[in-house]
């Protein structure tokens, strides 16, 4: 039973396409499109791929892009969309949102991919699931599998375009990332980069005194790479996490096949 995983952020879709719906399933194909080009994907790479059995995603997008892309399901392989909404308790994680349907079905699957890829690799610990996307999320999620909270900030692109948007001065070609900057495109690089990192080494000192325990910092995302180089704490760079936490809803969704 094969099994369609999208995820659809403010940016990209990403999808790929696994020969069952559970973690360990091999991967047949994959890829991603910008927004304004997702219209295109039932004639370009989906035209290329063997019908998928099940259809399991999230989005945190516009409802519209939503609906272009079941209507290619639908037209491609008459096959119904299935969409996982953050909720009070799902695949071992419990949710401690105020209204746990609120929180970002993105952020939701990617702790959920994050704690069956800790429980694969030792015994269950702490955990800080960090998102690079068009925002970033940093997530505290303790080892009982709670979610306890987490930040939601700029990304790189918006830091930038809102520091253009918002002074005369700030005009400038994208810049590296130093300790040190000493022109402004470097000082705009490095402040949105260190920004970044500083909250996600904030997070992980909150868990540590909250849990008592090293928490493990697993990161993804699309910009994810572009933090890599800069982090001051140990981390793990986790390009998967999303289609791993719908393979992993989808184990207890569909069973095993
Ligand atoms: N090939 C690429 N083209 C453009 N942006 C990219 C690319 N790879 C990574 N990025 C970066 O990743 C971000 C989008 O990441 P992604 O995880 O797709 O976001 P979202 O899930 O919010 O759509 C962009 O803001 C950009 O900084
Ligand atoms: C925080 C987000 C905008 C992240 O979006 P992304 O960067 O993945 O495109 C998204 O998860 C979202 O819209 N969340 C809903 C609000 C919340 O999680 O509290
Ligand atoms: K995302």
């Amino acid at each position: 039973m094969s099994l369609l995983a999208i995820d659809i952020g403010n940016t990209r879709l990403k999808w790929a396409l696994y020969d069952a719906p559970h973690p360990g399933a091999a991967i047949l194909a994959h890829g991603a499109e910008f927004l304004e080009q997702i219209d295109a994907l039932s004639e370009g790479a989906w035209a290329r791929l063997p019908a998928p059995d099940r259809m399991l995603g999230c989005s945190v997008a516009a409802d519209a892009v939503r609906r272009r892309v079941e209507a290619q399901l639908e037209e491609l392989w008459d096959l119904p969309a299935q969409w996982v909404h953050a909720s009070a308790a799902e695949a071992g994680l419990t949710n401690g949102y105020d209204h746990p349907a609120r929180l970002g079905a993105d952020r939701w699957v990617a702790m959920v991919g994050a704690r069956q890829h800790a429980l694969a690799h030792g015994p269950a610990r702490p955990m800080v699931v960090v998102m690079v996307g068009t925002a970033v999320t940093v997530e505290a999620v303790d080892e009982e599998g709670r979610f306890l909270g987490g930040f939601i900030l700029p990304g790189h692109g918006i830091m930038l375009r809102a520091l253009e948007s918002g002074t005369a001065g700030l005009h400038v070609p994208t810049g590296e990332v130093r300790a040190f900057p000493t022109n402004t495109s470097d000082a705009l690089t490095s402040g949105g980069t260190y920004a970044i990192a500083g909250a996600i080494e904030r997070m992980v000192q909150h868990v540590r005194a909250h849990c008592g325990a090293e928490p493990a910092c697993i990161m993804t995302g699309g910009a994810g790479w572009k933090m890599a180089p800069h982090m001051s704490i140990a981390f793990e760079l986790v390009d998967s996490l999303i289609f791993d936490g719908l393979l992993e809803i989808g184990r207890h969704r569909f069973g095993p096949s």
